[in-house]
């Protein structure tokens, strides 16, 4: 999958001048209520006159195929044809949404991705993963479709809220974990008091571009950056059926990583010293995500509707070191709900 991203000041002029070409008919942007507000100013000065906007509700909750129609409805009443261009200008969920709504209309239409947050920024963004959630369950319906190029502006930054900060920090945190252990080490005493994320964001879409470019398709390296996914989508999806108790992707997968480096050791491949740093540090940053005892059960059963399921196998990305990965590693569901057990435990 070959995916141009540019970062930093650099980005938004080098987007004006794909746009500001013959070659492209029609320019609709997607944004939500809150990017809408925050970041078209600073975009609107790239964008060619007569772009059309279409704005969705923010929110996980409109991750759904209804959203998508928003979208469907603008392009075919502007009639727009396979040389309209649609510009995602928001979080994970805008990226994700948009990048979905695109590909299928007329069979694909050209897309680009401008991402707002930092969750976006150093993961969403990148990598041809796009969809929408359906009866519950995360991404359900989606399809992989690289990006015509993804441009990544770090001043976006400045008006998010801290609390999506943290959340997008837990994904820069999992490519330490699956694949850079020196990475880890140099930033664990950091954590998100950052004035410049310009480099972080540079390291972590190289580090996930490299292992997206081996393995476009997710049918084996790739499932490395799903670490802390598998319990950590069984929590979201679980969570986000549950009125009021609203929880961020980022946070259900710090509590999803510190739940598979616990199923890691427990299956004999990470040390407990190990262990120990990933939850130290991990709780340094995120809260403990609240749950009782008596929902383990209900939430360990998302996890059969994962995407790297094999039949009824559960195949996990575990650790086998900070830093080094390891993936399709069956486990029960019953060391799922043993590992939220586990996390229940934990102080906090
Ligand atoms: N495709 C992938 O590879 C991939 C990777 C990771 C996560 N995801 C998906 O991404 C989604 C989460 O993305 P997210 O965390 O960006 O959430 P989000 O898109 O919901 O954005 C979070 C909130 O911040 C607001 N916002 C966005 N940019 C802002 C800015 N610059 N200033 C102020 N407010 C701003 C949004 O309106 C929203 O309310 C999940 O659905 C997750 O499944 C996809
Ligand atoms: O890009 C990938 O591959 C990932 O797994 C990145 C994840 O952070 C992301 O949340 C992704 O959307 C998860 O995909 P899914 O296939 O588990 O739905
Ligand atoms: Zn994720």
């Amino acid at each position: 999958m070959d995916q141009t991203v540019h970062i930093g000041a650099i980005a938004l002029p080098r987007l004006a001048e794909l746009l500001h070409t013959p070659a492209v008919s029609q320019v609709v942007v997607l944004a939500d209520e809150n990017t809408v507000r925050q970041c078209l100013p600073l975009l609107q000065p790239q964008l060619p006159a007569g772009y059309r906007l279409v704005e969705m509700p923010a929110g996980e909750e409109y991750k759904t195929l209804e959203t998508c129609q928003l979208l469907w409805a603008e392009l075919t009443e502007l009639r727009a044809d396979r040389y309209a261009v649609v510009v995602n200008l928001g979080g994970g969920v805008v990226t994700d949404l948009g990048g979905f709504a695109a590909a299928v209309y007329k069979r694909g239409v050209r897309f680009v991705q401008v991402p707002t947050t930092l969750l976006a920024q150093v993961d969403a963004s990148v990598g041809g993963k796009t969809g929408v959630d359906f009866m519950g369950f995360k991404n359900q319906l989606g399809v992989f479709q690289a990006a015509a190029a993804v441009f990544i502006e770090p001043r976006f930054l400045r008006t998010l809220d801290p609390r999506q900060l943290k959340s997008g920090y837990a994904e820069v945190v999992k490519h330490w974990l699956i694949a850079d252990a020196d990475a880890f080490e140099r930033n664990r005493y950091v954590g998100i008091m950052v004035d410049d994320w310009t480099p972080v964001i540079e390291e972590s879409v190289a580090l996930k571009q490299r292992i997206v470019e081996q393995d476009p398709l997710e049918t084996g390296l790739r499932k490395l950056l799903n670490f802390g996914h598998t319990v950590g989508h069984a929590l979201e999806s679980y969570l986000l059926q549950q009125p009021g108790r609203e929880i961020l992707h980022g946070e259900a997968v710090a509590a999803g990583m510190v739940c598979e480096a616990w199923l890691s050791h427990h299956k004999g491949r990470l040390s407990a010293a190990e262990l120990d740093k990933i939850e130290t540090f991990l709780f340094s940053i995120f809260e403990k995500v609240q749950f009782v005892l008596l929902e383990t059960e209900a939430i360990a059963d998302y996890a059969r509707q994962d995407k790297k399921n094999a039949g009824s196998t559960i195949n996990c990305t575990l650790l086998e070191a900070i830093g080094r990965g390891v993936y399709d590693q069956p486990v029960t569901l019953a060391e799922i709900a043993d590992s939220l057990r586990y996390y229940h435990r934990l102080p906090g």
